[in-house]
């Protein structure tokens, strides 16, 4: 059995979807807490572990990055600790956000992380925590993730579209939307290959193809047949508390030589979360 850390979020969700998981939601566990996941571990006694917890809420990590701190970067690193301890291989999840978004190649995994805000800088502490626990790990970066639940883009932009005939949204930040559903399977396959023996490290996926948040905007208002109008405007037009890269693009070259898991096509997903949303 696999054991997950987390249960109602995007991923946990998907990974129950999956089955052949134990999610663990924060009524039978606290990230805050430093013993909790040794003791969540000693209690199920997992083949490994998956951390898709997390502090997810970006602008409001800009105001209490000691907290998103605790979430994203203390509780993956008493994670690790437990798990290396009890040579039980981790996989973790991160994200885009850990780079300062210049260029427009793709970020390999190899680039230098600089987050340009605090939810990035917690995510990159987090990182670091897991490698330094010393055990079997994978750490995998993701970004722009989506489904039918919880808080994402595509149900963002479907509750305005409900009350608003046209939305205003970036068009100059680019980057990979992704299917949870994805993410899910390829943290599946990778917690199996460790436990065979992978020797793990860091690894990106990301949907294709490259796309801007108002082209993916687009892309949901057609595809759910809603003539939403769409005012395309740039970052410096649209303020947020917290600054996000503009390039968001994530070279997915190694997950496919590793571990064979191809780059998702994020319109596909897309269309079955539509579809489940009732689109
Ligand atoms: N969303 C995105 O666009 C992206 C996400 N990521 C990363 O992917 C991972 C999963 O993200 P996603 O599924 O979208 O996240 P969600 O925001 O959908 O879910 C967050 C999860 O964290 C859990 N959690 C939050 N606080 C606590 C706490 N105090 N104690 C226990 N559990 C807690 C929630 O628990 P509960 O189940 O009880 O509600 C929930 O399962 C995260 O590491 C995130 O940083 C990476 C790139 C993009
Ligand atoms: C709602 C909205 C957002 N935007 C912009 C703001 C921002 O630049 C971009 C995305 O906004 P959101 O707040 O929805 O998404 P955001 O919370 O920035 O999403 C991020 O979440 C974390 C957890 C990650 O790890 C990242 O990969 C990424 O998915 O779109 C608009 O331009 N118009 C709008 O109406």
């Amino acid at each position: 059995m696999i054991l997950v850390f987390g249960h109602s979020g995007q991923v946990a969700t998907e990974l129950r979807r999956v089955g052949g998981v134990t999610a663990l939601g924060r009524d039978a566990f606290d990230l805050r807490d430093p013993h909790s996941a040794a003791r969540a571990i000693d209690a199920h006694d997992p083949l490994a572990v998956i951390n898709a917890a997390a502090w997810t809420a970006v602008d409001a990590a800009e105001t209490a990055e000691s907290d998103a701190l605790v979430l994203n970067a203390e509780a993956p690193g008493a994670l690790g600790r437990a798990c290396a301890a009890r040579d039980i291989p981790l996989v973790h999840v991160s994200t885009d956000y850990v780079f300062d978004g210049t260029g427009t190649t793709p970020w390999h995994e190899d680039d230098a992380p600089a987050p340009l805000g605090a939810y990035g800088r917690t995510k990159l502490a987090g990182e670091h925590a897991v490698r330094a626990a010393g055990g079997p790990h994978v750490i995998l970066r993701t970004s722009w993730v989506f489904s039918a639940h919880g808080s994402n883009f595509v149900r963002t932009m479907l509750r305005l579209s409900d009350t608003r005939d046209r939305v205003s949204v970036v068009a100059d930040q680019v980057g990979g939307p992704t299917p949870a559903a994805d993410v899910a399977g390829a943290l599946l396959h990778m917690a199996q290959a460790l436990r065979d023996g992978h020797r793990g490290g860091t690894y990106h996926l990301a949907g294709a193809p490259h796309v801007s948040w108002a082209g993916f905007a687009r892309e949901i208002f057609d595809a759910a047949g809603r003539d939403t109008l769409i005012d395309e405007v740039t970052t410096a037009r649209y303020p947020t508390p917290a600054p996000r890269p503009l390039n968001s693009r994530l070279d997915c070259a190694a997950i496919m030589r590793d571990f064979k898991i191809p780059v998702p096509d994020w319109r596909a997903g897309l269309r079955t979360v539509l579809k489940e949303l009732g689109h």
